[in-house]
């Protein structure tokens, strides 16, 4: 079933034209994989998708109402000292924040998420002493935490080594194969690219493509998308 059409869609930021006419759908348990040369506006589409700024023309249609998206950025090194452990941290994602007094349900969702995203072991590190993959883990968890229908993950596998972008991937992966999750995801990683979306939309400031990652195609001289 499909989730979101992207209909005809332009953005224009201080007069100037991003792209227009951008066509694209996400279907229900797919990944789609936004690519385009950087500063061509990927990331601005998705905070048109999240209604952080409103699209010049065009229109998204989602397929009901109130759909929950949740959002992992890219991973940064700079966390600054920050006195919770891994489990209070994603708690920290449910509507009220963390409360000692969660309720059994919110309690064992918890659990159920932080075994999934394979943090049960060092569910009691603090969250600053964690490494960069189990940190980034952290974040897809207080995502997954809101029961999202759509993940947005910007870059979300940059800068993790080659074990740690995989390890991550995979936890999407499983989510997405078993709830009603659909994925959008900002990467130039073609490995993760192939290996993990369904469809790509290729932005661009003269013509954007959209269509399965089959035909996905490297541009000449690219090294990556
Ligand atoms: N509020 C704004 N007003 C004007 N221009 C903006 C604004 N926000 C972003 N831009 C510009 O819009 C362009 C697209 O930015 P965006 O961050 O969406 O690109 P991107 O494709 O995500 O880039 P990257 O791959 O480098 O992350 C950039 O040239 C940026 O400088």
């Amino acid at each position: 079933m499909k989730i979101l059409t992207g209909n005809q869609i332009g953005i224009n930021l201080d007069g100037r034209w991003l792209y227009r006419d951008v066509n694209f759908e996400v279907q229900e348990h797919q990944v789609l994989a936004l690519l385009g040369e950087n500063g061509v506006g990927k990331t601005t589409l998705l905070k048109a998708l999240m209604q952080e700024i409103n699209l010049t023309e065009g229109n998204f249609e989602w397929a009901k109402k109130d759909v929950e998206i949740a959002y992992v950025p890219q991973y940064r090194s700079d966390m600054q000292a920050f006195p919770l452990n891994i489990k209070e941290y994603i708690g920290l994602s449910f509507d009220r924040g963390w409360r000692p007094w969660l309720s059994r349900t919110e309690k064992d969702w918890l659990q159920h998420i932080i075994k999934d995203t394979k943090l049960d072991q060092i569910a009691k590190r603090r969250i600053d002493q964690a490494s960069g993959g189990e940190r980034q883990r952290a974040f897809l968890a207080q995502a997954l935490l809101k029961n999202p229908d759509v993940l947005i993950l910007d870059e979300a596998t940059a800068n993790l080594d080659q074990s740690a972008k995989f390890e991550l991937m995979d936890v999407v992966k499983h989510y997405r194969d078993h709830h009603n999750l659909s994925v959008i995801m900002v990467s130039h990683d073609l490995e993760i690219i192939q290996g993990y979306a369904d469809d790509y939309l290729r932005l661009g400031p003269d013509g954007s493509e959209f269509g399965p990652c089959q035909s996905l195609k490297m541009r000449e001289g690219e090294q990556n998308v």
